[in-house]
Order: structure tokens, then sequence, then C-alpha cells
């Protein structure tokens, strides 16, 4: 479970970005979160991933509070606790899909043979089974957010962050992507959060909250 509590963050000091954001997600649970441009969504992503330095506020995963945390310390519980689907984490050209979903699992320790086996298995059930061995290069779009979704559900993550997982992809595309992002989540007893600007992304969510300055809002 993903607790925020009265969180605040300002980029520039005296020029509060947001306060008060209060967010409870249960496990199984996809929430939405939608909110003008420049509102600050993908730092409140960042804030959570302990990314970025809160002004305040209170943080706390499957019960542990993670405003007390170290760097080392929340970064070795990001490897393990968290999933990200961020453009800035994205599928790396110089590794084979295998490898590319296998990192989280080297990163975490585990022998390359597990891994490769781990990141198999992922692969088959994102639909690119065949695709193993292949460059990212070779693939479209849409394949390519299969593999960043496999390689961020791939340690079984409690947390999932992801900050517009469909950017780019059509409608159909995006749909089945976001099903599997949801499904994997679901079946995980895990939590995601997902910012976006697309409703049919949100339509996907349990709940679809707006940020605002004065804190997260229910959207429709
Ligand atoms: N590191 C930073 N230093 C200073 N200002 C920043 C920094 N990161 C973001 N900002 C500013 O904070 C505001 C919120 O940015 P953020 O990217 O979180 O918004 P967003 O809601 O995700 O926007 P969009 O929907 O356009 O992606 C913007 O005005 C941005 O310019």
């Amino acid at each position: 479970m993903l607790e925020v509590l009265d969180l605040a963050k300002s980029h520039v000091a005296g020029r509060p970005l947001f306060a008060g954001v209060c967010l409870r997600v249960t496990p199984g649970e996809v929430v939405a979160i939608v909110g003008e441009s420049g509102s600050g969504k993908s730092t409140l992503l960042n804030c959570v991933a302990g990314l970025e330095p809160l002004d305040g506020g209170g943080l706390r995963l499957d019960g542990i509070d993670l405003t007390t945390l170290g760097e080392d310390e929340f970064a070795h519980l990001r490897r393990e606790k968290y999933g990200f689907v961020f453009q800035a984490f994205h599928v790396l050209p110089h590794l084979t899909l295998a490898q590319n979903v296998a990192l989280p699992l080297w990163l975490l320790g585990q022998s390359e043979r597990a891994a490769d086996a781990s990141a198999r298995t992922m692969l088959a059930g994102v639909g690119l089974a065949e695709r193993a061995a292949d460059w990212p290069r070779t693939l479209s779009g849409g394949e390519l957010q299969r593999v960043a979704i496999a390689r961020a559900l791939v340690h079984a993550p409690r947390l999932v962050l992801a900050d517009e997982p469909t950017g780019n992809l059509d409608p159909e595309l995006a749909g089945g992507v976001l099903d599997l992002l949801c499904e994997r989540v679901r079946e995980a007893g895990a939590v995601a959060v997902i910012v976006t600007h697309s409703a049919q992304a949100a339509s996907r969510a349990d709940r679809v909250l707006r940020l605002t300055r004065d804190g997260l809002v229910g959207a429709g």
C-alpha cells in the first residue's frame, strides 16, 4: 500500500508547486493523476520515487516510512520495490530485449541465467516471446512500450510509477499496453500511479485524481 500524507513541494523557494497532497493506494489498485501542464504531476511522481526532495509531508510504502531513509537505503528500496515506466528510463539500445528486461534482476544480484529465464517469461507475457534476442531498434513503438512494461514488472515491484506510459502510441496500441499494465498490477496485488494527459489512459484506472496547487481532488 502507498500512503502519501500532506506532501508539499516547490522548485523555487517561496513558490509552492503543490501542497496538501494526500493519497492512499491499496493493493491491486491503479490510480491515474491528471492535471494541467506544469501542475507538477511528474514532479509528484519523482517525489514519491525519492528522486526529488520533499518540502514536507509523509510517504509510506507497505508500512515503511520512506522519509526516514538515507539516499543509499532509498536507492536499494527503489531497485527492489519500484517499477518505472518513465521516458527517461527508456529501453536501452545496446542491450537485447531479454537483457533489457533482465536488467532490474541483475541489479538485484540475480544470476544471469535466472534473470534471463524470468525476462523471457515476462516477454512472453507481453506477446514478445519470439523477439527476446532482438535489438530494440528493430521494434515498433508499441512493442517497445511493451518491453518497458515487462522490464518495469519483472522483479514483482510493489509500486509501479508510470509517466505518460503510452506517450506517442496510437489509441488502439495504447489501450492494449495500458490493459496489460493494469492487469499485471492487479494480479500481483501491487499498486500503480499513472500520470497521463490521455482520457483513454485515465479511464483504465480505478480512480482518477486531478493535481491542483492545494492537493489531489476527484476528477470525474
Ligand atoms: N528541477 C526543476 N527545477 C525547477 N523547476 C522545475 C524543475 N522540474 C520541473 N520544474 C517546473 O515545475 C513545474 C511542474 O513541472 P512538472 O514537469 O512536474 O509538471 P507536469 O504537470 O508533469 O507537466 P506536463 O503535464 O507538461 O508534463 C513546471 O513549471 C516546471 O517548469
